[in-house]
């Protein structure tokens, strides 16, 4: 089961986009009717509301006056967050009872005005936000639903900024154009992301990409941050540091368009205690490199010891964002080099410059290849003389500089 976020600020087209994705095949799970569902007469939330707020909150034939709530719970921060209290977890049981009863294989779009707000992110494989500008969804709010202005305003102000949205984005959907403007973008959406993705994830593939450079991408490094709270919430304690390493954590960079992750474990032992979580959450297990297996020379950089190069590579099954992610012992030096190696070249234009020249050599001795795993072992090993003499030079600059893993 592939579960996407859906989010955006009041009236800015959520309802629009679940009712495209529900077309084509997906489970829609829609939190604001499930709002309602739990606080129908006779149930416990709303009885637990009548108790927080008394009688005044219901209509004379005892069902809730949402207006009524609504004037209260938007007046001021302190009820509104009496009200949250009173109904977010009973609408977090429900949901939860909704999205185990979908199909194995189904994809499931949460519609969640406030999944910035709870800061809900992580639990999804992806999160899609709707946005259009705040006056423009006023306008429409009162425009087209007849919601008064003062109402719209006050909604508006309960919930996270533009800034926020946009910083929990995985996809961003504008939908400032005109009404049906969103189909096609969302239906290439669908076809080429989330129905691979959720095929992925259900058979263990991962998505690899062949080592060609991109343009420095300054949303690398909020990409990554999203990925890895994805990846603390998959690994719990079994993780000591996760931290966002490789090209794409240089600023600046062309790099393959690869986000590259470390997680730091205490043993191998811990890393493949992780594998079937990883895997749950996406991130399959590729390549295990232990001391009694042959490695390939890339691996060895420059140190005597193979067996302390040992290590876990996961991948990722979303098509949309290719990811390696690397599972090593603490204080290890693979796990040390892997956060030297990006602290030296942020630090040193020399040095990126001279990576950035390797690469671009290793780029194209691996063009000649026609499969993309053996591309990848050709570029790998095409860089490998470039890793070998930057270990030591990386190593005298973190003695010079008194570097240590911040
Ligand atoms: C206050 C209530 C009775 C008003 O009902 P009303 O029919 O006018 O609005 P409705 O429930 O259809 O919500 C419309 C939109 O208002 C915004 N909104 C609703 N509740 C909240 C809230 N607690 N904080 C911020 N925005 C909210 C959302 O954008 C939502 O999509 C109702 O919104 C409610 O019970 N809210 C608490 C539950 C909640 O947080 N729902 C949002 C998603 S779980
Ligand atoms: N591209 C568009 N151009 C103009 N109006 C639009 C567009 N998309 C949606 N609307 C209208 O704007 C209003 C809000 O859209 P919609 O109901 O999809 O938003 P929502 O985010 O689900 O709202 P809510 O936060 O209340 O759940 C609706 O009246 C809808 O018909």
């Amino acid at each position: 089961m592939l579960r996407i976020g859906l989010t955006g600020g009041i009236g800015a087209g959520k309802s629009t986009v679940s009712r495209i994705l529900a077309d084509l095949g997906a489970v829609v799970v829609d939190s604001d009717l499930v709002a309602r569902e739990v606080v129908e007469p006779g149930t416990e939330g709303l009885a637990a509301l009548v108790a927080e707020f008394g009688d005044s909150i219901l209509q004379p034939d005892g069902r809730l006056d949402r207006p009524a709530l609504a004037a209260v719970a938007f007046g001021d921060d302190e009820s509104r967050a009496r009200l949250n209290a009173v109904v977010h977890p009973l609408v977090g049981r429900r949901t939860t009872e909704l999205v185990e009863s979908a199909a194995a294989d189904a994809v499931v779009v949460q519609d969640i005005p406030l999944l910035v707000e709870g800061r809900m992110g992580a639990l999804f494989n992806l999160v899609l936000v709707v946005y259009v500008d705040a006056e423009e969804r006023v306008r429409r709010l009162v425009e087209l639903r007849g919601m008064p202005e003062h109402d719209a305003r006050a909604r508006l102000a309960a919930q996270a900024t533009d800034d926020q949205r946009r910083a929990a984005a995985d996809v961003w959907l504008d939908n400032s154009g005109p009404q049906g403007g969103l189909d096609a973008e969302v239906k290439a959406l669908w076809e080429q992301r989330l129905v691979p993705f959720e095929e992925n994830l259900r058979t263990g593939a991962v998505v690899r990409l062949r080592p060609v450079l991109a343009p420095a991408d300054p949303s690398w490094p909020d990409q990554a941050r999203r990925l890895i709270e994805r990846l603390w919430l998959a690994c719990g304690a079994g993780a000591l540091r996760i931290d966002h390493v490789g090209s794409t954590s240089v600023p600046g960079l062309e790099a393959k368009d690869v986000i590259d992750v470390q997680i730091t474990v205490s043993s191998i032992a811990a890393a493949d205690a992780l594998a079937g979580p990883l895997a749950a959450a996406g991130f399959p297990l590729i390549e295990s490199i232990t001391s009694d297996d042959p490695k390939p020379d890339y691996a060895i950089g420059g140190e005597s010891d193979p067996a302390l190069w040992d290590k876990r590579t996961h991948g990722g099954a979303d098509p949309g964002r290719p990811v390696e992610i690397s599972l090593r012992v603490d204080g290890w030096p693979g796990q040390r080099f892997a956060l030297l190696l990006r602290d030296w070249l942020r630090a040193d234009a020399a040095a990126r410059a001279e990576f950035l020249e390797a690469k671009r050599v290793a780029v194209r001795w691996a063009a000649a290849d026609a499969d993309t795993g053996e591309a990848t072992a050709t570029y790998a090993a095409a860089l490998a003389p470039w890793f070998d003499l930057g270990y030591q030079r990386a190593c005298e600059w973190a003695e010079r500089t008194g570097w240590s893993p911040s």
